[in-house]
């Protein structure tokens, strides 16, 4: 029988207080996150990871110290290969996870995938929209430490795929089946920022996160408005915006109540349950918002599920093994200044 290993990829995140900062130093040595030379970016990271260990400790200590994204990431590797299991007929698969910043790293879950030797390997990213700065930057990272000879495919993005759009739409239903007066609410969809240069040189993710949107809003087909904002600013560059907490103010001082929804994070971790679920709230309480919705993360959500499967059998019906170092035709889709290139 066929086997298929199938590497979910993410970002990572400290298991306990002790690993802020070398989890934070690793992040911003990666040249997809910081674009400089080699000694002045590690300088640079040595330097953030020093001053933003103590304000990043006080954040995971809200969820006990350390980040819930392995154990989130775990819950969704082992739904999928029950379903996979249920849906690729004559093949064995097994579902990996290779973060990029914190353990499991993709280098040692290469190893094991090495050691189990599969006939076939899907690198998926828990991204459904492309950024250089997450799902190039563990492409990459899978490339440099795989040495075997299996065929490998990527999926590169799946920013409009209909399971993973019906997941959203029936979380945001059910969060606002009670609202009895629409015009009184705004619906956020927040996703993580990115520094403005990014998006000039061509990344694809914030017209995926607009694509995302846009699919979302026409099969939920409400009458509350919407607006799409960006979290999770860090350092000093310009980034790409409305910034989500100052969305928050501006619609609470127009007398609006706010249905929070994360568009781009596909689990639970710092970034929801601190920065939407504590600071954020306590933004929209000062501005005067009385009802403050914030909807779950996809998770382990049965169509979600679905979409990364659909994802994997796409992949492994492709012919060619496929890891390339660009955006797919879907990432060109989205991207004017792709399609000029
Ligand atoms: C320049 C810095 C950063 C860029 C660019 C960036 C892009 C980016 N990140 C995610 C998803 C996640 N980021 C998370 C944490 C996190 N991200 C940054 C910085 C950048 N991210 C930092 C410094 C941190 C650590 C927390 C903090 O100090 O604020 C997480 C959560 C991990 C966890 O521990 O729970 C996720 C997930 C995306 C999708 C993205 C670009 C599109
Ligand atoms: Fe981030
Ligand atoms: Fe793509």
């Amino acid at each position: 029988m066929k086997k298929v290993a199938v590497l979910l990829f993410n970002l990572g995140g400290p298991l306990e207080s002790k690993d802020v900062k070398p989890f934070l130093y690793n992040l911003f040595k990666d040249k997809y996150i910081i674009s400089l030379p080699f000694g002045l970016r590690h300088f640079v990271a040595r330097l953030i990871s020093t001053t933003r260990e103590k304000p990043a400790q006080a954040n995971y200590n809200f969820m006990g110290g350390g980040s819930p994204i392995l154990a989130q990431t775990q819950a969704q590797a082992e739904a999928l290969a029950a379903h996979c299991q249920k849906t690729i007929k004559g093949a064995e698969v097994k579902t990996f996870i290779g973060m990029r910043y914190w353990h499991p790293f993709v280098e040692d879950t290469v190893k094991e995938i090495e050691t189990w030797a599969p006939d076939e390997i899907v690198l998926l990213p828990l991204y459904p929209q492309f950024s250089k700065t997450t799902t190039l930057s563990s492409l990459v990272a899978f490339k440099a430490a795989y040495k075997g000879r299996a065929k490998v495919t990527a999926v590169c993005c799946y920013p409009e795929n209909d399971f993973f759009i019906k997941a959203q739409v029936d979380l945001i239903r059910a969060a606002i089946k009670d609202i009895k007066n629409p015009n009184g609410y705004r619906i956020l969809f927040s996703a993580h920022g990115l520094p403005e240069k990014v998006i000039q040189e061509g990344d694809p993710y914030k017209a995926q996160v607009e694509a995302t949107v846009a699919k979302v809003m026409a099969e939920l087909n409400s009458d509350i408005d919407h607006v799409i904002c960006y979290q999770s600013r860090v350092g000093p560059l310009k980034w790409i915006g409305p910034a989500t907490d100052d969305t928050i103010t501006q619609t609470g001082k127009s007398g609006k109540n706010i249905v929070l929804v994360p568009i781009a994070f596909v689990s639970e971790h710092i970034e929801t349950l601190v920065e939407l679920d504590i600071e954020y709230k306590h933004l929209a309480d000062e501005a005067g918002v009385t009802d403050y919705i914030r909807v779950p993360a996809v998770g382990t959500n049965p169509d979600y599920i679905r979409a990364l499967g659909d994802q994997v059998l796409k992949a492994l019906a492709t012919t060619d093994a496929v890891i390339s170092d660009h955006a797919c035709a879907t990432c060109h889709k989205h991207c004017p200044k792709l399609k000029a290139a």
